[in-house]
């Protein structure tokens, strides 16, 4: 197997490649700090070793528990905000058939999301759909006590209860949360759901390679053995190549890049599937690194979709930006451009190619047009979209992310921030014990 590649020398006309390496000492002891957990933030770094810490009786467990959902549920509901959602959204959706809940001859369930979001259409519509379906919720939260997942989680148990007896409504909840703390520990312990711990010292954005992900992914039919192979040999292939790995590379960059002016970065995806890698990663670095009135804003887009619609922008707008593209060597599957006799669409110059030929040109096209106009690009290669290359890419993301919010100064494993959203939106529904509260937002209304 290969590993994925970065490539910055399209980043050399905008800041100098001597100034990039000049970072790597400072990398390096970031790195050890990191493997010796003595940086800052240093109780939040058990996932650091995760791909490798992770035993065969876990992910045999986790095995078992997805074939018992799998066997019983034609909808598995994913129950889940942040990083107890995004990270198995992001490797379903990588590696999943792009209609796949159209498909209808599917040996594995349709997996849908709740508790991400409080539209009340949305989960009235999830509530019509399930009423006469066969379904199982794998609800997660670390904290036990986030307001979006409680309140799905409550209505879609209701509908469980509804449905079936007492016995086969436990045997279709599995909760993933903390060892001891909040409600749905108590809840689930009270019901004896089948659970899973999220280890303290792992976040929610950093969680992905613990029962968050693996649960969810493995639900939806995807070999989870090769998605921590590919994590683990990342996890080895940046320990072992330290400050010149792709990964202290990336983090170097974009830094000498944000000093240079550049404060927002735009992910860059040509395979739609990747569209919930870049809101992993959005969660990822903006929740790491945007703190302190600091830290690069992290964006992303869809191409060649919105080329023609963010295109505009990139290309001529204000010179604060840079790209990261995600640029996959090989589609997995093949269409060949038919010939036409008429080339009324005048297409034919197309004729006998690949339509991955024409997405590859647009890529570079796009690539050299924007360097042109002033976005410096970084290059992330991925061999192909499989389950052994997402691995990599999502620990390449947390281990960069790790060194480069050092090396901002920040602490990447808090995020003090959220809360105050939170904190104004009890005082406005009036929650118990925030009655002083109430009275100051109510003043300010
Ligand atoms: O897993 P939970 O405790 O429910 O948290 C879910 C998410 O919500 C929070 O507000 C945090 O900002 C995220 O970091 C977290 O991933």
């Amino acid at each position: 197997m290969e590993n994925l590649k970065i490539n910055i020398s399209k980043t050399f006309d905008f800041i100098s490649e001597e100034k990039v390496n000049g970072y790597k000492s400072e990398v390096a002891s970031h790195l050890k700090s990191l493997y010796e957990k003595t940086g800052r933030g240093n109780d939040y770094l058990g996932w650091v070793n995760l791909p490798s810490s992770i035993d065969d009786t876990e992910l045999a467990d986790i095995e078992a528990t997805a074939a018992s959902l799998r066997s019983k549920a034609d909808i598995v509901v994913v129950v889940g905000i942040g990083g107890s959602y995004l990270g198995a959204r992001a490797v379903i959706d990588a590696l999943s058939n792009s209609f796949d809940h159209l498909l209808t001859d599917r040996k594995d369930p349709v997996v849908v999301y709740a508790g991400q979001n409080i539209g009340e259409d949305y989960t009235a519509e999830l509530l019509d759909l399930l009423k006469d379906k066969s379904f199982a919720l794998v609800v997660i939260s670390k904290s036990g006590t986030t307001t979006e997942p409680a309140l799905a989680f409550r209505l879609l148990k209701d509908l469980l209860e509804s449905k079936y007896s007492a016995n086969e409504t436990k045997e279709r909840i599995v909760a993933i949360t903390d060892a001891k703390k909040g409600a749905l520990r108590t809840l689930a312990n009270q019901k004896g759901y089948k659970t899973y711990v999220i280890p303290d010292d792992v976040g929610g954005r950093y969680s992905v390679l613990t029962p968050v992900g693996l649960l969810p992914i493995a639900v939806a039919g995807i070999d989870i053995r090769a998605f921590v192979k590919g994590a683990q040999d990342m996890e080895k292939t940046t320990a072992h190549e330290a400050e010149n790995s792709a990964a202290a590379t990336y983090a170097a960059v974009r830094n000498e890049l944000y000093r240079n002016g550049k404060g927002t970065e735009i992910l860059v995806n040509y395979q739609p599937k990747l569209h919930f890698v870049a809101e992993w990663w959005k969660q990822l670095y903006g929740e790491s690194e945007g703190k302190e009135h600091k830290g690069i804003f992290p964006a992303a887009v869809d191409f060649s979709t919105d080329l023609h619609s963010m295109g505009q922008y990139i290309q001529e707008g204000v010179r604060n930006i840079f790209e990261t593209v995600l640029s996959v060597n090989k589609a997995n599957r093949e269409v060949i451009i038919p010939r036409d006799e008429a080339d009324l669409d005048g297409l034919n110059y197309l004729a006998g190619k690949r339509v991955d030929k024409v997405n590859k040109m647009a890529e570079l096209g796009t690539l050299l047009a924007h360097v042109d106009g002033g976005v410096p690009n970084i290059q992330i290669e991925i061999p192909e979209l499989n389950a052994y290359y997402i691995g990599q890419l999502l620990y390449f993301f947390e281990i960069a992310c790790g060194i480069s919010g050092y090396i901002l100064g920040v602490n990447p494993f808090d995020q003090p921030g959220v809360e105050a959203y939170k904190s104004n939106m009890f005082a406005l529904l009036e929650k118990p014990g925030f009655e002083e509260e109430t009275k100051a937002i109510k003043a300010k209304l």
